[in-house]
């Protein structure tokens, strides 16, 4: 009898097919040509990177090899020897353009090449700012680099997860793993850093004052130039519609920002057009070198001194009064001198001073001034050496704020507000030997400045009591030329 059997069950492993052989064959054409097309849009935008992150590197190999294939060695030759001459000549002509477009250039793609590049995975890997998970690498990516000749800058774009404090800890790593003596930390805009190595101070050197000039129509109240910023500017200090505050330790240097303030001023203090009042709680130690500069000066931290700045609260009450829907600011035009009120050492009158009801009193005449003198014409540049509690309280009325030598990094956060340092500002690194140097920010710029004041020596003030009393002081006209026809010898003229 013939019976049905069920067959064993099937024991073997099913075959297992990858998916995309059961997509129908048209969609699996169309996908391939869209994967083509994506690898070469990815191929194209990557190549025009390149060639615009690096025009010198890309475009003059390409010439050199089109060049050679097409026309054989020789023309290159005398292309070469001709650039080269032409380059010779241009450095002989202008020398700082030359340093601007070829040499800088040139030395940023050979500290790249040879420093960054090959550098840069090992210096990442060992310092801890690369990381492994799911065994993938995630690496910081090496971006921009420029290089000032001083300082390289190096954009750095970070991976998930870090910030700039990071990178912060591992300044002095990376600066010797790059060979350069230190290195600064600044944010650009989220998860984009740049890194400066500092190769050489640009401001190791003091800056002498520039000689004093009679024009009075050069002084700019906005732009009061009191040095020199490391990028090779000048470093302008706004004083009409502004208030200056200058930290630093003792011998940081705050004297040379006052008196480069004074010594660029000089014309117009001379004509009448700026009046300096001071306060200088120290005795005369600082405004007493040149007394002569002042059209008011008081040397204590007592009554005096806040009587004084009394009544320039009262005038600056007054003035605003006067101006208010006539004009929005100081104008020369006006027939009243813009006047600055220097305080050698604002905690003198506001923190230290024993007596609570005098000191409440230079806080609100302080305040008042810094606060409404903007639009009347009234600038206070406050020097302070300690930046305690109860001065950092009075930081934000001052719209420009500068930092010398600091001692901790804390008191660059008081001084400069919070997240500046981050940016680089690094005002406690700055060396005992080069005073004058300071960090400067202004309220409404994101980045602030390394910059150094000019060097005011003794002579410089005696030079400058002189010009400012002594009316023909600077002016020495040159005996003339006997006329040989003149038989009295020229002693009439
Ligand atoms: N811009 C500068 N360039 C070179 N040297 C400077 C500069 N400024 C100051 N110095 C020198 O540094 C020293 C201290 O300067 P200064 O007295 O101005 O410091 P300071 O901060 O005002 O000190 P203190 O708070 O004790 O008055 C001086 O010997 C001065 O010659």
């Amino acid at each position: 009898m013939s019976r049905w059997v069920d067959p064993a069950p099937f024991e073997g492993a099913r075959p297992r097919v990858p998916w995309w052989v059961l997509v129908p064959g048209k969609l699996k054409w169309l996908a391939a040509v869209l994967a083509l097309v994506w690898l070469l849009v990815v191929a194209v935008v990557r190549l025009v990177l390149v060639v615009v992150r690096y025009p010198v590197a890309v475009s003059v190999p390409t010439m050199a090899a089109w060049c050679s294939l097409r026309f054989g060695p020789w023309p290159l030759l005398l292309a070469v020897l001709a650039v080269v001459a032409s380059l010779v000549i241009w450095s002989g002509l202008d020398r700082s353009s030359f340093v601007r477009w070829v040499w800088l250039r040139l030395v940023t793609e050979w500290r790249r090449a040879t420093v960054y590049v090959p550098r840069w995975r090992a210096t990442m890997r060992l310092g801890e700012l690369a990381k492994d998970s799911r065994g993938r690498e995630y690496r910081p990516r090496l971006r921009r680099v420029r290089s000032d000749g001083w300082r390289d800058r190096v954009r750095v774009r970070m991976i998930p997860a870090q910030s700039a404090e990071m990178w912060e800890l591992r300044r002095d790593g990376l600066a010797h793993s790059f060979g350069a003596r230190s290195c600064r930390v600044r944010v650009l805009k989220p998860r984009l850093i740049e890194l400066d190595f500092v190769h050489r101070d640009p401001l190791a050197r003091a800056l002498p004052v520039p000689p004093l000039s009679d024009d009075v129509d050069g002084v700019d109240l906005k732009r009061v130039v009191v040095g020199r910023t490391e990028i090779g500017k000048p470093w302008r200090l706004r004083l009409l519609g502004s208030q200056v505050l200058v930290v630093g330790v003792p011998g940081a240097g705050k004297g040379s920002v006052l008196w480069s303030i004074v010594w660029q001023l000089a014309p117009a203090v001379r004509a009448g057009l700026v009046r300096l009042v001071g306060v200088d709680p120290k005795g005369g130690m600082e405004l007493g070198q040149c007394p002569d500069a002042f059209d008011r000066v008081v040397y204590d931290n007592g009554p005096d001194a806040v009587v004084l700045l009394e009544e320039i609260a009262a005038e600056v009450k007054e003035r605003a009064s006067r101006y208010r829907g006539v004009r929005r600011l100081w104008a020369r035009s006006g027939g009243e001198p813009f006047t600055v009120l220097v305080v050698d050492e604002l905690a003198d009158l506001i923190a230290y001073q024993p007596d609570k009801q005098l000191r409440e009193r230079a806080a609100w005449a302080v305040q008042t001034i810094t606060s409404q003198g903007r639009a009347p014409g009234y600038a206070v540049v406050g020097l302070v050496q300690d930046p305690r509690k109860e001065v950092v309280s009075f930081r934000h009325l001052f719209t420009t704020r500068v930092a010398l030598r600091l001692d901790e990094p804390q008191q660059v956060d008081m001084v400069l507000g919070d997240g500046v340092r981050q940016r680089g500002a690094a005002a406690h690194e700055i060396s005992e030997t080069t005073p004058g140097v300071a960090w400067s920010k202004v309220d409404g710029r994101r980045e602030p400045e390394r910059t150094r004041a000019f060097h005011v020596t003794d002579a410089d003030l005696v030079e400058l009591g002189l010009f400012l009393t002594v009316d023909d002081a600077t002016v020495h006209p040159l005996p003339t030329r006997p006329d040989p026809g003149d038989t009295t010898g020229g002693a009439a003229a």
